[in-house]
């Protein structure tokens, strides 16, 4: 378990039209085994702040924290060590799965990164990694055309768990996936957390969603952090009229009309 503390981060772009502020000093903090969902809509720099903690984007200002020591990226050592203790799943499962590796070879891969594994073992830790994100073992031998947009997902997933992460960034990884599949696999998440007791910053625009495997959630707008509390109590009482706007646009069920009357 891994805890992270962001310290007034601000992350920059560059546009067309001069710099772009993607981040605008955000202090946040997710203490060990603990999940902190962070939502917004879409441009509103959840992105930027990921690819930050990992290094994917230069930090402008401010600090990111893990385990209070201030990350590093600067030397190949560096970034090997913060790729042990931090994994990020993105939307798109297909960017982090090699099209021509089968399943077991992407799972073996990773879980060989930084452990060595006899052959027994190795066998057992892809069962093992299947079995905890729901994936039936026999699908070990696919590759990743011949499984479905959600079995692609919780591949990724297995394969971020393969390094054995104390961290787990997931930006945005049910958005691309059927609504059924969706809350499939935010299920996973929840038995993911129970069994692991991983720390997880959990990304996405669906505050449902959001809200459904986080302790804490932290709503994001325009780079800025405008509220923060326990997830229950942003759900029963939002302060910030953004939170109230993300909540009131969840669309609903459509309701069945109603059934005609003999006349
Ligand atoms: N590589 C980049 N170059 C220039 N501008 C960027 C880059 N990446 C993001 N931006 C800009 O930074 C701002 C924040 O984008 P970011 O992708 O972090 O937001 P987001 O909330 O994750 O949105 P989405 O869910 O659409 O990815 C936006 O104005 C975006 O246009």
């Amino acid at each position: 378990m891994t805890g992270l503390r962001l310290c007034d981060l601000t992350v920059h772009h560059h546009g067309p039209h001069g710099p772009v502020t993607a981040v605008d000093g955000v202090s946040l903090e997710i203490p060990p085994g603990t999940t902190l969902g962070l939502v917004g809509e879409s441009g509103s720099g959840k992105s930027s702040l990921a690819r930050a903690i990992v290094g994917l984007t230069p930090v402008h200002a401010g600090r990111v924290l893990l385990d209070g020591q201030e990350v590093r990226v600067r030397t190949v050592r560096a970034r090997r060590r913060l790729g042990r203790l931090v994994q990020i799943v993105l939307q798109d499962p297909d960017t982090a799965l090699d099209p021509r590796m089968t399943v077991r070879q992407t799972l073996v891969e990773a879980a060989t990164a930084f452990h060595r594994l006899d052959r027994r073992a190795r066998a057992e830790r892809v069962t093992g990694l299947l079995d905890l994100v729901g994936l039936d073992p026999r699908l070990a031998d696919r590759l990743p055309r011949q499984l479905s947009g959600g079995q692609r997902q919780r591949v990724a997933i297995a394969r971020a768990l393969a390094v054995g992460p104390g961290l787990l960034i997931a930006d945005e990884i049910t958005s691309a996936l059927d609504v059924s599949v969706q809350a499939s696999v935010l299920n996973t998440i929840r038995e993911l957390q129970r069994k692991l007791g991983l720390s997880m910053l959990f990304i996405g625009h669906n505050l449902p969603a959001v809200c459904h495997v986080s302790d804490t959630v932290a709503v994001m707008h325009r780079g800025r952090i405008v509220e923060t509390a326990p997830t229950e109590d942003l759900l029963r009482g939002p302060r910030h009229p953004y939170t109230r706007a993300l909540l009131a646009s969840v669309p609903t069920l459509p309701t069945p009309p109603p059934a005609e009357r003999p006349s």
